[in-house]
């Protein structure tokens, strides 16, 4: 095996002509699916289940639907201006195999480049030295567009006798390289062999995907949901796959892989958006670390039936209850004065609700109610029980009662009841005096409803059932709020059936598979939400608690095991952290261990030399300060900057008059799964204490950058550096 100084050139020469193939192949493809398409459009658009692996085409017929499908993928692909082709095995049996984002054939209908996903594409990620699994070398192409500019080879049968040039460093270093923009990119070409083992897990039950920061947990199950798509296309195309994400910036930030991918049939939602369906709306404001605890945690569930349950407040327009009180009927009928007593009203309410679903409840409570009144009217005119039901219902008390008794009620207008701290008082009885008044301000101070109000209102709509469609023969007790409705965030919803417009429907839409990152931040109520639509689902999740920021672990866990039952679970750890430097992996992984003794350490993968800069201003200085880092890095690095700052300081954004696009500020919630060539982080210490989970977002904080770390202390003695074993290297 030789490598000799010409020979990069006559390599790239030899794959171009190779890539310069496949691409006139494409061309051809297409031409032959615009008639295809013209003579079966309406077939393949209909009868989508009638596709065809592009592996496992035989006849002439696939051939067709084959070109049709390839034409179709590239589509997708060219957005992305990403290669098509990325890789060549060469094996020991003098086959050279390329591999891409997608299956392209020859006109003999041998393979000219083979589907990343496909079994014989295998060897490319799992093949090492020890197991060589029949390649010689390993080769990673770099194109851009059509033109191939780069290749970094891996030999792993050294013992081999084919004379194969082996050029570059290694693909995964290149690639670990390179600049961050705004959007993370595909691993294709470089994934590593225990990520290949939990991209291609069977999809049956739960596959749980856990490792340290930067260990690939994100982009690894993205690869997965495309693996899965294209290996049971029917079933998860059909039954659609959701990805769910912390928040907007952070779907933002993923959402070019899978198209990258040739992929672009997956629902892609953060937790303010999952419940859509059924609410029509989403949220993007977070509550407070308090009132998260609080509405997060599944005591809620008790509350929220206890406040459907809750009859309205006695000062609402009951007037026509008259001297009895509200809760009770009085009608006359021929005279005759018919009264339910409370007790009456509320064993037929209670009996109804066991049955059916509040909004779902009011015929059958009116039926039971005027069963109740025809027993004990003695009818002494003898009218049929139809004139009786006629006298009755049409009677303004009866009309008055019944909208007070069962009022046609959204999840929304429950939820705004705890605004008021009496009603808070009745129905969470057993909570801290104040955390009851933080429950109550979230919806006394806010117009809006927030992130974690959206797993509330979904509850509740389980609770009390879809509102029927006709509010206007009940008109509302309450003021309507007028919130508008958020777009979902979806890349293409293609298979999404049309809502059936009966009321009683369950609305919720349900997924084939589930994904969850950063699963470890769920509060149990949002486990609930994202259950309700993955109830069949076979199910990725992806976390690692030491990055957790929802206080109560344990709790989380219960639910989390109610949800996978006996489903079979396998569990794939990440061990290597692909993007933090070594140094300043060392610093994180030291302030998480003071909390986290058990946390998961990866093992950081490169050393840059640039060890973190612990820096220390005064709040008077503090914008100059943050300005001259940012600067510092500007010049430093190519790609982003993150300035991760606390609440407590989220001014210091205007205070800063330096702007760059390359610069981007976040909160170390908003951080959570995002990367930057270099980061800031602005006082730690009031990150630790603005947080639920204290150290653990603080080390979410410090695991962002790709190379370069500062922090920025307010005090020369920060208590986040207390005991460890760090110098400050920098007291600028
Ligand atoms: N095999 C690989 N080849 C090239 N880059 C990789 C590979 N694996 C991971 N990376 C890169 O490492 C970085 C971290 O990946 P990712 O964000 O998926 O990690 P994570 O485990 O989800 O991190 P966190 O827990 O901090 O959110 C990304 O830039 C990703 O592209």
């Amino acid at each position: 095996m030789t490598s000799q100084p010409d020979s990069l050139a006559r390599e790239l020469a030899a794959e171009q002509a190779h890539v310069d193939a496949v691409y006139a192949r494409l061309d051809a493809a297409t031409r032959s699916a615009e008639q295809v398409a013209q003579q079966g459009r309406d077939l393949f658009r209909t009868e989508r289940t009638n596709f065809v692996r592009e592996e496992d085409g035989t006849g002439m017929f696939e051939r067709d639907v084959f070109a049709f499908q390839a034409a179709k993928r590239l589509a997708t692909l060219e957005s992305e201006h990403e290669g098509l082709v990325f890789g060549r095995l060469d094996r020991t049996d003098g086959e050279a195999l390329h591999i891409g984002r997608i299956g392209v054939r020859d006109d003999e209908y041998e393979p000219l480049v083979i589907d990343w996903r496909a079994r014989a594409a295998e060897p490319f990620y799992r093949a090492t030295p020890n197991e060589p699994m029949q390649v010689v070398r390993r080769r990673v192409l770099r194109c851009r567009g059509q033109k191939v500019i780069g290749i970094e080879d891996d030999l792993l049968d050294g013992d081999s006798n084919a004379d194969l040039v082996v050029i570059g460093e290694g693909a995964l270093m290149a690639a670990l390289k390179r600049a961050r923009g705004p959007q993370m990119r595909d691993i294709v070409a470089t994934i590593q062999s225990e990520q290949d083992e939990a991209i291609r897990a069977p999809h049956q039950g739960f596959t749980i995907i856990s490792g340290g920061p930067g260990t690939g947990k994100t982009v690894v199950a993205l690869h997965r949901a495309a693996f899965l798509l294209y290996t049971h296309r029917r079933r998860f195309e059909n039954g659609g796959v959701l990805v769910v994400g912390p928040s907007r910036v952070f779907l933002t930030y993923i959402e070019r892989v899978l198209p990258s991918l040739g992929e672009d049939s997956v629902t892609l939602h953060d937790l303010g958006s999952v419940a859509s369906d059924v609410l029509g709306r989403s949220a993007e404001r977070v509550d407070d670390s308090r009132t998260h605890g609080i509405k997060g945690s599944s005591r809620m569930v008790g509350i929220l039936r206890r406040l459907v349950d809750l009859p309205l407040d006695p000062t609402a327009p009951t007037g026509v209850l008259g001297e009895t009180g509200p809760g009770v009927l009085r009608v006359s009928v021929k005279g005759e004065v018919l009264t339910a007593g409370l007790e009456t009203t509320h064993r037929i309410r209670s009996r109804v609700l066991k049955q059916t679903k509040l909004n779902l409840g009011r015929q059958p409570a009116a039926s039971a109610m005027l069963d109740h009144l025809w027993s004990i009217f003695s009818n002494d005119a003898g009218i049929t029980r139809d004139e009786f039901e006629d006298f009755v219902t049409s009677s303004a008390s009866w009309r008055m009662f019944l909208q007070a008794w069962w009022p046609t009620l959204s999840p929304e207008q429950v939820l705004r009841r705890l605004a008021d701290p009496d009603v808070v008082a009745q129905v969470a009885t057993g909570m801290h005096p104040d955390d009851r008044d933080a429950l109550a301000a979230s919806y006394r101070d806010h117009t809006d409803f927030t992130v974690d109000d959206m797993a509330l209102l979904d509850e509740l709509a389980q609770i009390i059932g879809p509102v029927p469609e006709d509010p206007e023969e009940d008109p509302s007790l309450f003021l309507e709020e007028g919130a508008g409705v958020d777009e979902l965030v979806t890349i293409t919803d293609r298979l999404r059936d049309e809502r059936a417009e009966d009321p009683a429907e369950d609305r919720h839409r349900r997924f084939a598979h589930v994904l969850v990152d950063e699963a470890q931040d769920l509060s149990p109520m949002q486990w609930r939400m994202l259950r309700r639509r993955g109830g069949q689902a076979s199910w990725t999740i992806v976390g690692d608690p030491a990055q957790s920021s929802w206080p109560d672990a344990t709790e989380t866990q219960r639910v989390l095991d109610d949800l996978m039952g006996t489903a079979p679970r396998r569990q794939h750890r990440m061990s290597t952290n692909y993007r933090s430097p070594a140094e300043v992996f060392e610093l994180a992984a030291q302030v998480v261990t003071k909390v986290a003794p058990d946390a998961d350490l990866p093992d950081a993968v490169r050393r840059t030399g640039h060890a973190p800069r612990l820096t220390t201003t005064t709040p008077k200085d503090l914008a100059r300060h943050v300005e001259g880092l940012i600067a510092d890095m500007l010049a430093a690095v190519e790609g982003t900057i993150g300035v991760i700052t606390p609440t407590a300081h989220l001014d210091l954004r205007d205070r800063v008059t330096m702007t760059d696009p390359r610069v981007i500020w976040v909160t170390p919630l908003q951080s959570k799964g995002l990367e930057y060539d270099a980061v800031v982080v602005v006082d730690p210490d009031a990150i630790v204490e603005e947080s639920p989970g204290r150290e653990r977002v603080l080390y979410v904080a410090l695991t962002r950058p790709t190379q370069l770390l500062a922090t920025v202390d307010l005090t020369t003695n920060p208590a986040w550096r207390e005991s460890l074993e760090w110098r400050a290297t920098d007291s600028a």
